[in-house]
């Protein structure tokens, strides 16, 4: 079983457009495939159509007592599952930063290693003790980045953090989100930012009404929109992913 999280310290990069697309990439290829969604926000268990716990979830993972079995959904999608965000998970950083223990995620996660081939991270925007714990557990960390000034100034600095506790750059896997070739600058760190970044992942998605219209959808872009070239830039992602972490 490997474990990729879609992370990034900003917000509204296109993390969990990401974890929805890409999951259902995996799935549609075969693998048992299951999402995450550690984000109290809800987002992909909305657009999977499943309904957000209201309490109870975060406590037992921290304590290293909840069995995540029983919590797990299945989806309209073959080979794909859903752990629903729960709202409990508002406090998941307060409670992991008490218990000063990085391990609790890869310790809930153990028990499903048989179960399936790959396991979604989608996280909240944060730097955190969450985040820690989704260092720890995962092989991969998939980031999107806008391609604009400041964002590429957020992943130097994540950069910098995963330095210091020894995060091999090969277990980073950046890629542009959102790009729009209409601009000069876009067009530019489309360039730029593969050269200076050796991890950098070469397929990017593009800015596209297709993605914002999932919440119409509450669907994959590949399931309403299949010959959309965001649907396109998906499944190229995911075969670019998938040969990175073998
Ligand atoms: N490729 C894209 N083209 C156009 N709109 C997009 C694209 N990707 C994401 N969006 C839109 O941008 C907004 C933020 O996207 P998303 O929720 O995936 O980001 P996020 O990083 O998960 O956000 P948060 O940090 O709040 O969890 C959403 O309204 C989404 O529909």
């Amino acid at each position: 079983m490997k474990v990729l999280a879609i992370h990034n310290i900003k917000g509204g990069v296109g993390k969990t457009a990401a974890a929805v697309n890409l999951a259902y990439e995996a799935a549609g290829a075969g693998a048992r495939t299951l999402v995450w969604d550690l984000d109290p926000q809800a987002a992909t268990s909305f657009y999977f159509r499943i309904k957000p716990k209201v309490k109870g979830g975060g406590k037992g993972i921290v304590k290293g007592k909840t069995e995540l079995d029983d919590r797990i959904k299945g989806t309209d999608f073959d080979n794909l599952d859903l752990m629903p965000a729960d709202f409990s998970y508002r406090e998941f950083d307060a409670q992991l930063d008490a218990t000063d223990k990085t391990n609790r995620l890869a310790k809930a996660l153990k028990p499903l290693a048989s179960q399936y081939d790959f396991v979604f991270l989608d996280c909240p925007p944060s730097i955190s003790h969450l985040s820690e714990n989704v260092f720890a557990a995962a092989h991969g960390l998939v980031i999107p980045l806008l391609p604009t000034t400041l964002s590429l100034r957020t992943y130097d600095q994540l950069c910098r953090f995963l330095d210091e506790r020894r995060i091999s750059p090969k277990r980073r896997l950046p890629f542009l989100s959102m790009i729009d070739r209409r601009k000069t600058l876009h067009r530019d760190v489309m360039t730029s930012f593969p050269a200076q970044h050796k991890e950098a992942l070469a397929t990017g998605i593009p800015y596209s009404s297709v993605v914002e219209r999932m919440g119409l959808e509450r669907a994959p872009v590949r399931a309403f929109a299949p010959r959309s070239a965001a649907a396109r830039a998906f499944a190229d992602l995911w075969d670019e992913i998938a040969t990175r972490v073998g």
